[in-house]
């Protein structure tokens, strides 16, 4: 089967390179040069284990290729997998410009041609579907476009994107008729997990449900975790004891800086407005944002409590990418772990595996005013106090006994729970963790 996919970012760049792996031939378009090029030269534009080496495998067979020939990619394809950006709008609602975009160029590029199916994998709006539909009659203007809109939400996590593109949890496809189910049946079936077909607006409430849900575990262990600290109970012994219930279930109840990356908080304001756009009281998703746009100034406090005055004060921050194993910093919680230090006087020096050159890149305003180091030592060589951001396992493995004497005063807040806190107190660390 012929595939084409729109958009090579984490999403695209993936789905296109695990789906020509299983022996599909992949035609990708994608609109930035330099991504395209680097691309087809077979260096991968982002960090995901595994990727490159698929990527250099596949182009080299031949299954695979990177173009801006949007009109031959798109007649050569049955199944087009819409993967471009849905970033959001000033008001939290997403931003479908690119969405409209593509929805243009299918539409003008397959007038009179044979049926195909546009799989939408962007995180959209419900009501998506029908309006790609509605747009891409008015495109063909009279004519006749052969198009079948489904929904097929992505769940892949970053970091550990191939393994989970290949062994998701589950497939959800949103499709209407038997012809376009077959074909995801076809692209699908040498996975092994539970396969869901629903019409589209279930699947496309289905991504953002998932995502508003896992969100709010978060904020609801953080909310747990502030009562924990102020009352020396242990929010991962609270994590665990609850977990255990299988209702509840172990994961995602970890106490931290708060949600991040490019889809939590993103998706998060657009689930909200959605529902405010149907009249519905979608309050409880504006207390998960809430919560979490709170944790910053709590960790700034803890500091604050052992160090007295931050003003003048070097901070080490540890960690820019907004969890380990990526190079993504895109609304990481480091953002405003930096802005709150930076309005209380502090000088921050950060350091991170893989993140610093995209958040000089990202957030290059807010880059302007710290220091980067790659190395972590030498970020933590003289300052006041360090905090652990991301929980990059690199950090537990650094000298900290050693690092303590090269410390100005050897204050570490643990934002993550990951290093062993009798073991550090013992060391000599003023250590602070999160919850406990
Ligand atoms: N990042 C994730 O882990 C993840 C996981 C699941 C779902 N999603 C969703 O998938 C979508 C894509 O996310 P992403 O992180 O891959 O985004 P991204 O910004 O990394 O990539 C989007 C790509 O689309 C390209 N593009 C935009 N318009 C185009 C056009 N007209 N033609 C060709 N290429 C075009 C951009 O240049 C960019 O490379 C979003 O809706 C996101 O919410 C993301
Ligand atoms: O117990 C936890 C789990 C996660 N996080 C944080 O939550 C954020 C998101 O983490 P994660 O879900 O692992 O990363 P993403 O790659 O953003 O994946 C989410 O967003 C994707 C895009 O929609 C979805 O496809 C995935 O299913 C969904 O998990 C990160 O800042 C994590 O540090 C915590 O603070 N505590």
């Amino acid at each position: 089967m012929n595939i084409g996919v729109f958009g090579a970012g984490y999403v695209g760049l993936v789905t296109a390179v695990c789906l020509s792996d299983l022996g599909f031939k992949v035609r990708v378009v994608e609109k930035d040069r330099v991504k395209r090029n680097k691309l087809q030269e077979g260096v991968s534009t982002i960090y995901e284990p595994g990727l490159q080496e698929m990527l250099v495998r596949n182009l080299k067979d031949g299954r695979l290729i990177f173009t801006d020939d949007s009109p031959s990619a798109i007649q050569a394809s049955e199944v087009l997998f819409v993967c471009v950006g849905t970033p959001s709008r000033p008001d939290g609602s997403a931003d479908m410009s690119q969405i409209e975009a593509v929805t243009k160029e299918i539409v003008e590029s397959s007038l009179d041609s044979e049926y195909k199916l546009v799989v939408v994998k962007s995180t959209v709006p419900v009501g998506t579907g029908r309006w790609i539909e509605k747009m891409s009659a008015l495109y063909a203007k009279g004519r006749k476009a052969n198009l079948e809109i489904a929904s097929n939400p992505e769940f892949l996590r970053e970091g550990a994107a191939v393994k989970e593109f290949m062994h998701p949890d589950r497939i959800v496809v949103g499709v209407a008729s038997e012809r376009g189910k077959s074909l995801m049946e076809d692209v699908y079936r040498s996975f092994d997990c539970p396969k869901l077909f629903t019409d589209s607006h279930t699947a496309e409430i289905i991504k953002y449900a998932a995502n508003s849900f896992l969100a709010t575990k978060i904020s609801y262990i953080n909310m747990v975790s502030d009562l924990c600290e102020e009352t020396g109970a242990d929010v991962a012994l609270v994590a665990e004891g609850i977990g255990y219930d299988k209702r509840i279930g172990p994961d995602f109840l970890k106490a931290g800086p708060g949600f991040g990356g490019s889809c939590f908080p993103k998706d998060l304001r657009a689930f909200a407005h959605i529902g405010k756009s149907y009249g519905l009281n979608f309050g409880l998703l504006e207390q998960v944002m809430q919560i979490n746009r709170e944790r910053s100034q709590r960790m700034i406090r803890k500091l604050r409590e052992q160090l007295w005055v931050l003003g003048g004060k070097r901070i080490a921050v540890l960690g820019l990418a907004f969890k380990p194993g990526t190079d993504d910093v895109r609304e990481t919680p480091a953002i405003s772990v930096i802005e709150a230090l930076l309005s209380e006087g502090a000088s921050v020096l950060a350091t991170d595996p893989l993140g610093i050159a995209g958040f000089r890149d990202l957030h290059a305003s807010l880059a302007e005013r710290i220091s980067f180091v790659q190395d972590p030592e030498e970020a933590l060589r003289g300052a006041h106090a360090a905090v652990i951001v991301t929980d990059w396992e690199a950090y537990r493995q650094l000298d900290w006994a050693d690092i303590k004497l090269r410390m100005e005063t050897p204050v570490l807040l643990d934002g993550r729970n990951m290093l062993d806190r009798n073991e550090m107190r013992r060391l000599g660390f003023a250590f602070m963790a999160v919850g406990r």
